[in-house]
């Protein structure tokens, strides 16, 4: 989901690799729940019911969750995801299961990438606008797919905010973001955040520097990781 790359890196060690018509019908699901639950979140922080009511919900919901049989461990891949460079379904940003995530979608353009979303009153600062920590997530990720699609995926070593103008919720929003230099490892990335109505007034802009781990610290840190070379017969990303 939401990749701009091609999907050619299978990096999963997972034994079992569904195959592609079941990878493709998990991820349906997956974000079929997603968008529900987002639906959940929204009206949770919207709501104005009465005690009796949200208590009544809660007692339904736990026994929802109670239906979400299995769990993943802390640093196991997804079997639906491909990592890193393809999809990811419970990013906190781009993940259409996630309830977290707006979810951004990220296309790539010539000599970058744009994202588009709109943000929720679940995602608010001050009244009315979007938090400060979503933009800068929101740039964090897509400076992140900047940095992949320009062959270097890398971590965040360092972003810095600028907010010049309010983000507004329930407002479409673009996400630009482009590599601006490499040194080494390091990766120089620049982006904003403007609505999609008015493309001219900046509302928030970032530069970051991303690092591409080597190897074997890559390795070290994401053990569901193969080393190069290695493949586990990955499908192709589904959209
Ligand atoms: C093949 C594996 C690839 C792994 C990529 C990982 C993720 C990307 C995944 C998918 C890509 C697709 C889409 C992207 C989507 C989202 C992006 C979200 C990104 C994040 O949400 S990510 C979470 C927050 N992020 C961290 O959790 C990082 C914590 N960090 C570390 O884990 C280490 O930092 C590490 C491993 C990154 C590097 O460690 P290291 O030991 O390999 O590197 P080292 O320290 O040697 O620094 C090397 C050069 O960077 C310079 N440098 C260091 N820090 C600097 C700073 N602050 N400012 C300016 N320059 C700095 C040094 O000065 C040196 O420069 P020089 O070589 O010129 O001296």
């Amino acid at each position: 989901m939401n990749s701009p790359l091609p999907h050619h890196s299978a990096t999963r060690t997972t034994a079992e690799q569904p195959d592609e018509e079941g990878v493709h019908r998990q991820r349906t699901a997956i974000a079929a729940l997603g968008h529900e639950v987002r639906a959940l979140v929204d009206a949770t922080v919207r709501t104005t019911a009465a005690p009796d009511a949200l208590l009544r919900v809660a007692e339904g919901v736990r026994g929802l969750a109670a239906q979400l049989t299995g769990r993943r461990a802390r640093a196991e891949i997804p079997v639906v995801d491909e990592f890193p460079g393809g999809a990811r379904m419970y990013s906190p940003v781009t993940g259409t299961g996630s309830p977290l995530a707006p979810p951004l979608k990220v296309t790539r353009l010539d000599g970058g990438v744009a994202g588009t979303c709109a943000l929720g009153l679940a995602h608010e600062g001050p009244p009315g606008y979007g938090h400060g920590g979503i933009s800068a997530m929101l740039l964090d990720e897509s400076m992140g797919w900047a940095c992949a699609t320009a062959g270097m995926p890398g971590m965040t070593v360092s972003l810095q905010m600028r907010y010049q103008r309010p983000v507004p919720l329930e407002a479409r929003l673009r996400v630009l973001a482009h590599v601006t230099g490499t040194e080494g490892r390091k990766v120089y990335v620049a982006g904003s955040i403007t609505t999609e109505e008015d493309p001219s007034t900046v509302l928030a802009a970032a530069e970051g520097v991303f690092v591409s781990p080597d190897p074997e610290h890559a390795r070290a840190l994401f053990p569901g990781l193969r080393a190069p070379g290695g493949s586990d017969g990955g499908t192709a990303v589904g959209r």
